[in-house]
């Protein structure tokens, strides 16, 4: 399978077309709208998201509930265009009319794209650069994750992500009991986190960020349960499963690295604590004692979980003035600004979740690939219980 997506920020419409699913998939516009809600939660986010209000509008692929096999065409409208129609005009300008229509933007932030963006495509007016590398995209990414996790669910594989970290408050891992429960709970938290103590520290960092005028980043964890074992592949880097997750996590705005399992913890521990044993019983097949490499062998699925963690650098818009240059004038300057978020951590768990449920997805498609969905339900199937007596 693959995707697109489109739309500048404060543009019409933002837009998704998926290729490759299969036909015959049930999909309704509420399983986008819930997963489009998700992102727009979370303390921390700016006054944009009272604006908006993401719903999905499906134009192609779907009839009466059911995929067609056709491209399937996603499009959420950006309610703050009607603010913007001018200064994000498509015709030229008219003579006469003030180049200040455009709201020309000539003083880069320092940590976001304005500068190396406006250099490397010769945008002298760097809104040309802020209206594509935002963040706002991410509702799209979300609205083709929530297909995926619409496939994922059907064949009885759950996907979660939550909040582990913010401004280096941890949420507790004695806390976590099963990932049931780490979803209800999440869904309930304002920051996405399933520790109620750490849940309260978070906040009270965000809301001093924010009187501060400053910003913070954190880490959040995505967990997938019920993958079969062998989704992926060792023979060439670029069908290896876990690299493809990195590059989506990183290839999200503002995720600066990733880990699997114990991940950078790996470095200080001996090979006896962090291979995973393996055992063998007739009803499940091959299991292991323990996850501590997150669900992955030689790019392969294990069977168990995956647990991967991204982790997200504070917003670079800040209210407390950072030195740059004004690119018009060359002259120094401490910037003020309109609006921004101060943490949108809680937001990105949602994004993170549905950039590896597309991975994940879109490697089963790849692998037991079909036209039909049924077909492919009862493929693997029938490679689960081949699994069992290899
Ligand atoms: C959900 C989400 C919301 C974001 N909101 C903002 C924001 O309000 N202001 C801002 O400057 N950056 C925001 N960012 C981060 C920038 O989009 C990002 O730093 C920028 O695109 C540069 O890319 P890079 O940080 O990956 O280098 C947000 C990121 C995410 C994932
Ligand atoms: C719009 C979204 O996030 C935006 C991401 C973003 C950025 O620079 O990345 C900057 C802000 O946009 P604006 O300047 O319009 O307030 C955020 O609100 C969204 O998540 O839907």
């Amino acid at each position: 399978m693959r995707y697109l997506t489109s739309g500048e920020s404060h543009g019409p419409q933002l837009t998704t077309i998926i290729e490759g699913l299969p036909a015959g998939m049930p999909l309704v516009a509420e399983d986008i709208n819930y997963e489009l809600a998700r992102r727009q939660k979370g303390h921390g986010r700016g006054r944009r998201m009272q604006i908006e209000t993401d719903r999905a509008n499906i134009v192609s692929g779907v009839r009466h509930g059911y995929t067609l096999g056709s491209p399937l065409t996603i499009a959420v409208e950006n309610n703050d265009w009607k603010h913007w129609t001018k200064i994000m005009g498509i015709a030229p300008l008219e003579e006469g009319q003030a180049d200040e229509i455009k709201r020309k933007v000539t003083r880069p932030r320092p940590g976001h794209a304005d500068l190396v963006g406006g250099m490397k495509y010769g945008h002298r007016d760097m809104r040309n650069v802020l209206e594509r590398s935002s963040a706002r995209e991410t509702t799209v990414r979300v609205a083709a994750g929530a297909v995926a996790k619409k496939l994922l669910t059907l064949l009885g594989i759950e996907v979660a992500g939550h909040v582990l970290e913010i401004g280096g408050i941890r949420a507790n891992p004695a806390e976590y009991t099963s990932l049931q429960e780490l979803k209800e709970k999440t869904e309930k938290s304002p920051v996405r986190c399933y520790d109620e103590k750490a849940e309260v520290k978070m906040m009270e960092a965000i809301d001093q960020a924010k009187k501060d005028g400053d910003s913070i980043g954190g880490i959040v964890e995505v967990i997938v349960e019920g993958v079969p074992s062998g989704i992926g592949s060792y023979v060439h880097y670029d069908r290896k499963l876990d690299a493809k997750i990195a590059s989506a996590i990183v290839s999200i705005n503002a995720f600066k690295g990733v880990e699997f399992g114990l991940g950078f913890e790996m470095a200080r521990k001996p090979g006896s604590q962090v291979h995973d044993e393996i055992i063998w019983n007739k009803e499940t097949g091959y299991e292991r004692k323990t996850n501590r490499l997150g669900g992955f062998e030689g790019g392969m699925t294990t069977g168990m979980p995956i647990v991967v963690r991204g982790v997200m650098k504070p917003i670079p818009t800040l209210y407390k003035p950072l030195q740059s240059v004004d690119i018009d004038s060359k002259e120094s300057f401490t910037a003020s600004i309109e609006r921004s978020d101060s943490c949108a951590v809680p937001a990105a768990s949602v994004v993170a979740e549905a950039v590896v449920a597309w991975e994940v997805a879109d490697a089963i498609v790849n692998q037991y690939y079909s036209d039909r969905f049924s077909t492919l339900k009862e493929l693997i199937e029938q490679e689960k219980i081949n699994g069992r007596s290899f």
